[in-house]
């Protein structure tokens, strides 16, 4: 009975695995078949001759010739197909791309002509021409001339094709009486005639434009972000450009203003930036101050590699007010001394990130708005020289909701809701060469910036989960922690006498700046604060 059993269930391993090897086995020739009649679909010409071919020499009696073609028909189409299959990334690579990339380069440089006429680049008169010939007349020949009407083209000059990676770059010069912008004006048409996903323009000389066609969409997978080690003070890297190449975000010397509607992916670049800096924090040559309006659930997560946090307008004007306190004494020492500020452990980059500003500038009472707004300002026009930056989260870029959009020096634009908020936050004439709300809310992380030429880039943030962010916050916890002013009134709710609290756990110590000493036995000046009472444990407990 015992042995009928094990029996039983030996051949019931046995049929699943054979089963499994079946389905497998299967799904690798469906696999095969479909990258051969991809291959047969592409070289659909060789192989028709070759079949025709062998028709013929088959009709001829010629069985082994006949066999022969047919065999160098199929053949390549069998090899691509199991490579492309099982090694599909070396088969990309050596084979599939640069054949890719070939049939683009070719196909540009034979419809050139073509191309510029129906994208409207090029330029057409009429001339009269005329034809001489030898022309009979009563048994003798003599000259005769003929008149005929001829339409001559004028193109611009096509000066390189080239390819790297998804992109196709046409290099164009303008013809007489054409204007780079005339060029620039084109690219949208040559990029759909090209099936492109997208497109940019570079100038690169007064009369020469690169056209880059990005031919394959890099930026559809989501990418996750890594654990940043090395510390980098004036860039970020926070994804990648739509060529594939690594997108750094310029940091130091800049306020940057970051719009995009609600789940279009502002968590990633906020903390791309943040937790791109944790190194650096943790170095003691930056301090994060953080202002999450979303009740703290943003900054929560990583709160150990902020200095100081705020979580509601009030703590946001308490921050703001302490902030703008270090930049003032900041200012005083290096006036006559320095005109740029360079950080140190001793003097740090200062970097505040505030998620949900509009919540600040917009939605609160009249009160706080109008401090928020004043202290804000005066950081962002004084801050950058003197070391002290901004990066900005908003949803709604409208006027009213970002009166100090003007005073950011770079924006991003994730998915927005129209092409109207993409020119409020890019730019005049930015809704067509980067046209934010046309990304899709597919791609969260996603977005459109202008390069300091002028140019525009499509740019995908890496992803941010919860759990990085907590092992990068772990891992480069703020070595300094910033009291902030509190009103007197109720002064047990934070740690109040420990103006900068060196943290006992970690990571290399900070000396406390003289101004945040000299601050904190101060009475808190800005009436909101110190009139709505004490901010709550939000405040300067990192
Ligand atoms: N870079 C990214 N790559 C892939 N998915 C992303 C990326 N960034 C965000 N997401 C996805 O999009 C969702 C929304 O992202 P996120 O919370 O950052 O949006 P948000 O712009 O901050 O929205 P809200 O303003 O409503 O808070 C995330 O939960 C995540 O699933």
């Amino acid at each position: 009975m015992g042995s009928n059993l094990a029996a039983a269930r030996v051949s019931f391993v046995d049929a699943r695995a054979a089963a499994a090897l079946l389905t497998r086995t299967v799904r690798f020739l469906r696999a095969v078949l479909r990258a051969a009649l991809v291959w047969v679909r592409g070289h659909v010409r060789w192989v028709l001759a070759l079949v025709g071919f062998a028709v013929i020499l088959r009709l001829l009696g010629n069985q082994i010739g006949s066999r022969e073609a047919l065999v160098l028909a199929f053949g390549p189409a069998l090899v691509s197909a199991v490579w492309a299959t099982c090694w599909p990334v070396s088969y990309e690579r050596v084979c599939a791309g640069p054949a890719r990339r070939a049939r683009w380069r070719r196909w540009v440089r034979k419809n050139w002509a073509h191309l510029s006429r129906e994208c409207g680049l090029s330029v057409s008169r009429t001339t009269k021409s005329r034809t001489f010939g030898l022309a009979p007349k009563e048994g003798s020949r003599f000259v005769a001339s003929q008149s005929q009407t001829v339409t001559v083209w004028s193109h611009p000059r096509l000066m390189d094709v080239t390819t790297a990676g998804s992109l196709l770059r046409l290099m164009i010069r303008t013809r007489t009486g054409q204007t780079v912008q005339d060029l620039e004006a084109a690219a949208a048409p040559l990029a759909a005639a090209a099936g492109a996903h997208a497109y940019r323009c570079v100038q690169m000389t007064p009369s020469v434009v690169e056209v880059v066609l990005v031919m394959q969409d890099s930026l559809t997978q989501a990418r996750p972000a890594e654990i940043p080690e090395a510390v980098y003070l004036n860039a970020v890297t926070l994804g990648r450009r739509q060529d594939g190449a690594p997108w750094h975000l310029t940091v130091t010397g800049r306020h940057t203003l970051v719009v995009g509607c609600s789940g279009s992916g502002k968590g990633s670049i906020f903390w791309g930036v943040c937790a791109g800096l944790a190194p650096a924090v943790r170095a003691g040559v930056v301090r994060l101050w953080g202002v999450d309006l979303k009740r703290g659930v943003e900054v929560g997560v990583g709160r150990g590699i902020f200095s100081a946090v705020a979580t509601n307008p009030i703590e946001a004007v308490a921050l703001l007010t302490r902030l703008l306190s270090v930049l003032e004494e900041r200012g005083n020492r290096m006036a006559g001394n320095i005109r740029l500020h360079q950080p140190t452990q001793a003097d740090p980059l200062h970097v505040l990130a505030i998620d949900e500003l509009a919540v600040l500038t917009a939605y609160t009472d009249a009160e706080t708005k109008k401090e928020a707004s004043r202290l804000l300002a005066e950081i962002l026009t004084q801050g950058r020289a003197l070391g002290v930056v901004v990066l900005a989260c908003v949803q709604d870029p409208r006027k009213e909701v970002v009166g100090l959009r003007g005073l950011f020096t770079q924006t991003i634009a994730l998915r927005l809701r129209s092409a109207e908020e993409t020119r409020m936050v890019l730019g005049d004439g930015m809704a067509a060469v980067a046209p934010a709300h046309r990304i899709s809310p597919a791609l969260p992380g996603t977005a459109w910036v202008v390069e300091e030429d002028g140019s525009t880039d499509r740019v995908r943030a890496d992803w941010w989960s919860d759990q990085l962010v907590r092992q990068v916050a772990a891992l480069h916890p703020s070595p300094v922690v910033e009291g902030l002013p509190v009103a007197p009134a109720q002064p047990a709710d934070i740690p109040v006498g420990s103006d900068d609290v060196t943290r006992a756990d970690s990571g290399p110590r900070v000396r406390a700046t003289p101004a945040s000493r000299q601050r904190k036995s101060r009475p808190h000046k800005t009436g909101s604060a110190s009139r709505k009472g004490s901010p709550s444990n939000g405040i300067g407990a990192a």
